[in-house]
Protein backbone atom coordinates (compact mmCIF):
# COMPACT_ATOMS: atom_id res chain seq x y z
CA UNK A 1 0.00 0.00 0.00
CA UNK A 2 1.28 3.43 -0.70
CA UNK A 3 2.09 4.99 2.20
CA UNK A 4 -0.08 8.38 3.08
CA UNK A 5 2.94 10.05 4.02
CA UNK A 6 6.51 9.00 4.03
CA UNK A 7 9.37 11.28 5.01
CA UNK A 8 13.17 9.99 3.80
CA UNK A 9 15.93 11.29 5.81
CA UNK A 10 13.73 14.39 6.87
CA UNK A 11 16.00 16.97 8.93
CA UNK A 12 15.47 20.81 10.94
CA UNK A 13 18.43 22.20 12.59
CA UNK A 14 18.35 25.48 14.14
CA UNK A 15 21.69 26.93 13.82
CA UNK A 16 23.64 23.77 15.84
CA UNK A 17 20.93 22.32 17.20
CA UNK A 18 19.16 19.32 15.63
CA UNK A 19 15.64 19.46 15.95
CA UNK A 20 14.65 16.90 13.70
CA UNK A 21 17.63 14.71 12.34
CA UNK A 22 17.36 12.14 9.23
CA UNK A 23 13.56 10.47 10.34
CA UNK A 24 12.15 7.97 8.01
CA UNK A 25 8.89 8.00 9.02
CA UNK A 26 5.67 5.99 6.99
CA UNK A 27 2.10 6.47 7.89
CA UNK A 28 -0.58 4.28 6.46
CA UNK A 29 -3.80 5.31 5.56
CA UNK A 30 -6.43 4.61 8.12
CA UNK A 31 -3.69 4.65 11.35
CA UNK A 32 -4.27 6.64 14.68
CA UNK A 33 -0.37 6.93 15.19
CA UNK A 34 1.13 8.64 18.23
CA UNK A 35 4.38 10.29 18.26
CA UNK A 36 5.58 10.63 22.11
CA UNK A 37 9.37 11.52 23.40
CA UNK A 38 11.18 13.51 26.15
CA UNK A 39 9.88 17.74 26.31
CA UNK A 40 12.61 18.93 23.17
CA UNK A 41 12.58 15.57 21.25
CA UNK A 42 11.23 17.49 18.03
CA UNK A 43 7.79 16.35 17.77
CA UNK A 44 6.64 19.76 17.46
CA UNK A 45 9.32 20.48 14.50
CA UNK A 46 8.62 17.34 12.72
CA UNK A 47 5.01 17.51 12.60
CA UNK A 48 5.43 20.47 11.79
CA UNK A 49 7.57 20.20 8.87
CA UNK A 50 5.01 17.68 7.68
CA UNK A 51 2.07 20.35 7.82
CA UNK A 52 4.50 22.66 6.05
CA UNK A 53 4.73 25.34 8.90
CA UNK A 54 8.30 24.93 8.84
CA UNK A 55 10.52 23.99 5.65
CA UNK A 56 13.06 21.45 6.38
CA UNK A 57 16.71 21.64 6.51
CA UNK A 58 17.17 18.54 3.72
CA UNK A 59 15.22 15.30 3.01
CA UNK A 60 11.72 15.00 1.79
CA UNK A 61 8.30 14.41 2.44
CA UNK A 62 5.77 12.25 0.02
CA UNK A 63 2.02 12.45 0.41
CA UNK A 64 0.59 9.50 -1.28
CA UNK A 65 3.64 8.98 -3.40
CA UNK A 66 4.04 12.68 -4.34
CA UNK A 67 6.64 14.64 -3.35
CA UNK A 68 5.27 18.03 -1.14
CA UNK A 69 8.35 19.17 0.35
CA UNK A 70 8.15 22.47 -1.02
CA UNK A 71 4.71 22.28 -1.46
CA UNK A 72 2.92 25.52 0.34
CA UNK A 73 1.27 25.20 3.35
CA UNK A 74 -1.63 26.66 2.10
CA UNK A 75 -1.44 23.80 -0.69
CA UNK A 76 -1.32 20.90 1.86
CA UNK A 77 -4.37 22.22 3.81
CA UNK A 78 -5.79 21.62 0.21
CA UNK A 79 -4.63 18.63 -0.47
CA UNK A 80 -5.81 17.29 2.94
CA UNK A 81 -3.41 17.70 5.66
CA UNK A 82 -5.48 19.61 8.67
CA UNK A 83 -4.06 20.03 11.94
CA UNK A 84 -4.00 21.96 15.24
CA UNK A 85 -1.35 23.31 17.39
CA UNK A 86 -0.59 23.55 21.10
CA UNK A 87 -1.22 27.30 20.98
CA UNK A 88 -4.57 27.50 20.07
CA UNK A 89 -5.24 29.03 16.71
CA UNK A 90 -8.43 30.12 16.97
CA UNK A 91 -10.39 33.39 16.40
CA UNK A 92 -10.99 34.83 19.96
CA UNK A 93 -13.82 37.79 18.87
CA UNK A 94 -15.67 35.86 16.52
CA UNK A 95 -18.15 33.42 17.60
CA UNK A 96 -17.62 29.68 17.88
CA UNK A 97 -20.52 29.10 14.74
CA UNK A 98 -18.09 31.81 12.21
CA UNK A 99 -14.48 30.06 13.49
CA UNK A 100 -15.97 26.65 12.02
CA UNK A 101 -17.49 28.27 8.74
CA UNK A 102 -14.61 29.85 8.28
CA UNK A 103 -13.14 26.19 7.92
CA UNK A 104 -15.82 24.99 5.85
CA UNK A 105 -15.70 27.86 3.70
CA UNK A 106 -12.43 27.11 2.42
CA UNK A 107 -13.20 23.42 1.70
CA UNK A 108 -16.12 24.57 -0.22
CA UNK A 109 -14.35 27.05 -2.08
CA UNK A 110 -11.84 24.32 -2.95
CA UNK A 111 -14.93 21.98 -4.06
CA UNK A 112 -15.72 25.14 -6.75
CA UNK A 113 -19.00 26.18 -4.73
CA UNK A 114 -20.20 27.92 -1.50
CA UNK A 115 -24.02 26.88 -0.74
CA UNK A 116 -25.54 28.78 2.34
CA UNK A 117 -27.21 25.57 3.39
CA UNK A 118 -23.93 23.39 2.95
CA UNK A 119 -22.48 25.88 5.33
CA UNK A 120 -24.69 25.62 7.89
CA UNK A 121 -24.63 22.12 7.41
CA UNK A 122 -20.93 22.10 7.84
CA UNK A 123 -20.36 23.89 10.95
CA UNK A 124 -23.77 22.31 12.81
CA UNK A 125 -21.74 18.35 11.44
CA UNK A 126 -18.55 19.67 12.90
CA UNK A 127 -19.62 21.30 16.35
CA UNK A 128 -21.75 18.25 17.39
CA UNK A 129 -19.40 16.16 16.29
CA UNK A 130 -16.77 17.82 19.27
CA UNK A 131 -19.97 17.83 21.66
CA UNK A 132 -19.58 22.10 21.30
CA UNK A 133 -23.28 22.54 18.86
CA UNK A 134 -24.85 24.19 22.24
CA UNK A 135 -21.98 27.11 22.19
CA UNK A 136 -22.24 27.99 18.37
CA UNK A 137 -23.17 31.73 19.35
CA UNK A 138 -20.49 32.23 22.25
CA UNK A 139 -17.46 34.31 21.36
CA UNK A 140 -14.71 31.57 20.41
CA UNK A 141 -12.49 34.11 23.15
CA UNK A 142 -15.26 33.60 26.34
CA UNK A 143 -14.97 29.23 25.95
CA UNK A 144 -12.61 27.58 28.51
CA UNK A 145 -9.36 26.14 27.68
CA UNK A 146 -10.44 22.50 26.86
CA UNK A 147 -13.33 23.40 24.90
CA UNK A 148 -11.04 26.41 22.83
CA UNK A 149 -9.15 23.20 21.68
CA UNK A 150 -11.85 21.19 20.64
CA UNK A 151 -13.03 24.14 19.01
CA UNK A 152 -10.06 23.67 17.02
CA UNK A 153 -10.37 19.77 16.31
CA UNK A 154 -14.12 21.60 14.99
CA UNK A 155 -12.30 23.44 12.39
CA UNK A 156 -9.80 20.79 11.72
CA UNK A 157 -12.32 18.07 11.05
CA UNK A 158 -14.42 21.08 9.09
CA UNK A 159 -11.88 20.68 6.48
CA UNK A 160 -12.92 17.08 5.81
CA UNK A 161 -9.01 15.79 6.15
CA UNK A 162 -7.28 13.18 4.91
CA UNK A 163 -4.42 13.39 7.66
CA UNK A 164 -5.75 15.05 10.93
CA UNK A 165 -2.45 16.26 13.18
CA UNK A 166 -3.51 17.01 16.51
CA UNK A 167 -0.43 17.97 19.03
CA UNK A 168 -1.17 17.84 22.15
CA UNK A 169 -5.17 18.45 22.02
CA UNK A 170 -5.63 16.59 25.24
CA UNK A 171 -3.75 18.87 27.55
CA UNK A 172 -6.24 21.48 29.83
CA UNK A 173 -8.77 19.13 29.31
CA UNK A 174 -10.79 17.36 32.25
CA UNK A 175 -10.77 13.65 32.61
CA UNK A 176 -14.76 13.25 30.97
CA UNK A 177 -13.71 15.69 28.61
CA UNK A 178 -10.50 13.35 27.43
CA UNK A 179 -13.05 10.49 27.85
CA UNK A 180 -14.93 12.33 25.40
CA UNK A 181 -12.21 13.15 23.33
CA UNK A 182 -10.73 9.37 22.42
CA UNK A 183 -14.40 8.44 21.56
CA UNK A 184 -14.22 11.14 19.27
CA UNK A 185 -10.87 10.61 17.75
CA UNK A 186 -11.97 6.84 17.31
CA UNK A 187 -14.88 8.49 15.13
CA UNK A 188 -12.44 10.41 13.14
CA UNK A 189 -10.38 7.63 12.32
CA UNK A 190 -13.16 5.78 10.43
CA UNK A 191 -12.78 8.65 7.60
CA UNK A 192 -8.98 9.85 8.19
CA UNK A 193 -5.77 9.24 9.25
CA UNK A 194 -4.91 10.64 12.90
CA UNK A 195 -1.13 11.60 13.62
CA UNK A 196 -1.43 12.55 17.03
CA UNK A 197 0.93 14.01 19.77
CA UNK A 198 0.38 13.55 23.18
CA UNK A 199 1.76 13.41 26.43
CA UNK A 200 -1.09 11.39 28.57
CA UNK A 201 -0.01 7.95 28.11
CA UNK A 202 -3.32 6.42 29.21
CA UNK A 203 -4.78 8.12 25.82
CA UNK A 204 -1.59 7.10 24.03
CA UNK A 205 -2.35 3.49 24.81
CA UNK A 206 -5.93 3.69 24.26
CA UNK A 207 -5.97 5.11 20.91
CA UNK A 208 -2.69 4.32 18.90
CA UNK A 209 -2.01 1.42 16.88
CA UNK A 210 1.44 2.34 16.65
CA UNK A 211 3.59 4.64 18.61
CA UNK A 212 6.57 6.33 17.51
CA UNK A 213 9.24 7.56 19.61
CA UNK A 214 11.44 10.78 19.01
CA UNK A 215 14.07 11.59 20.92
CA UNK A 216 16.96 14.25 20.29
CA UNK A 217 15.35 14.76 16.59
CA UNK A 218 15.48 10.96 15.82
CA UNK A 219 13.41 8.35 16.01
CA UNK A 220 14.27 6.58 18.99
CA UNK A 221 11.71 3.05 18.67
CA UNK A 222 8.69 2.50 16.78
CA UNK A 223 5.68 -0.01 18.06
CA UNK A 224 2.77 -1.22 19.49
CA UNK A 225 2.30 -0.08 22.79
CA UNK A 226 2.55 -3.29 24.53
CA UNK A 227 6.33 -3.51 22.36
CA UNK A 228 7.07 0.28 23.36
CA UNK A 229 6.13 0.00 27.17
CA UNK A 230 9.04 -2.97 27.24
CA UNK A 231 11.26 -1.07 25.29
CA UNK A 232 14.67 -0.30 27.40
CA UNK A 233 15.79 2.51 25.27
CA UNK A 234 12.68 4.09 25.42
CA UNK A 235 12.60 3.71 29.57
CA UNK A 236 16.07 5.41 29.39
CA UNK A 237 14.99 7.88 27.99
CA UNK A 238 11.86 9.35 29.98
CA UNK A 239 14.07 8.46 32.97
CA UNK A 240 17.08 10.52 31.88
CA UNK A 241 15.02 13.37 31.72
CA UNK A 242 12.56 12.70 34.62
CA UNK A 243 9.07 13.06 32.55
CA UNK A 244 6.58 10.48 33.09
CA UNK A 245 4.53 11.30 29.99
N1 LIG B 1 11.91 28.17 15.93
C1 LIG B 1 12.86 27.60 16.68
N2 LIG B 1 14.06 28.19 16.85
C2 LIG B 1 15.02 27.62 17.58
N3 LIG B 1 14.89 26.44 18.21
C3 LIG B 1 13.72 25.81 18.09
C4 LIG B 1 12.65 26.34 17.32
N4 LIG B 1 11.59 25.47 17.39
C5 LIG B 1 12.01 24.46 18.16
N5 LIG B 1 13.27 24.65 18.58
C6 LIG B 1 14.05 23.72 19.42
O1 LIG B 1 14.02 22.46 18.79
C7 LIG B 1 13.94 21.42 19.77
C8 LIG B 1 12.73 20.56 19.49
O2 LIG B 1 11.56 21.31 19.82
P1 LIG B 1 10.10 20.75 19.62
O3 LIG B 1 9.15 21.82 20.06
O4 LIG B 1 9.94 20.20 18.27
O5 LIG B 1 10.07 19.55 20.68
P2 LIG B 1 8.84 18.74 21.26
O6 LIG B 1 9.24 17.31 21.26
O7 LIG B 1 7.62 19.10 20.51
O8 LIG B 1 8.76 19.27 22.74
P3 LIG B 1 7.47 19.48 23.71
O9 LIG B 1 7.05 18.12 24.14
O10 LIG B 1 8.05 20.30 24.83
O11 LIG B 1 6.45 20.21 22.91
C9 LIG B 1 13.92 22.11 21.13
O12 LIG B 1 15.22 22.12 21.64
C10 LIG B 1 13.45 23.51 20.80
O13 LIG B 1 13.94 24.44 21.73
Amino acid sequence: MTPLIETRALSRHFGGLKAVEAVDFTLQPGEIRAIIGPNGAGKTTFVSLICGRIAPSSGSIALDGNDITRLPAHKRVLAGIAYTFQITSIFPKLTVYDNVALSVQRRLLKAGRVVAGELDAGVAQALARVGLADRAQTLAGNLAYGHQRLLEVAMGLALEPRLLILDEPTQGLSDGEIEGFIALVREIAKEATVLLIEHNMPVVMQLAQKITVMNFGRVLAEGSAEEIRANAAVQEAYLGTGRDG
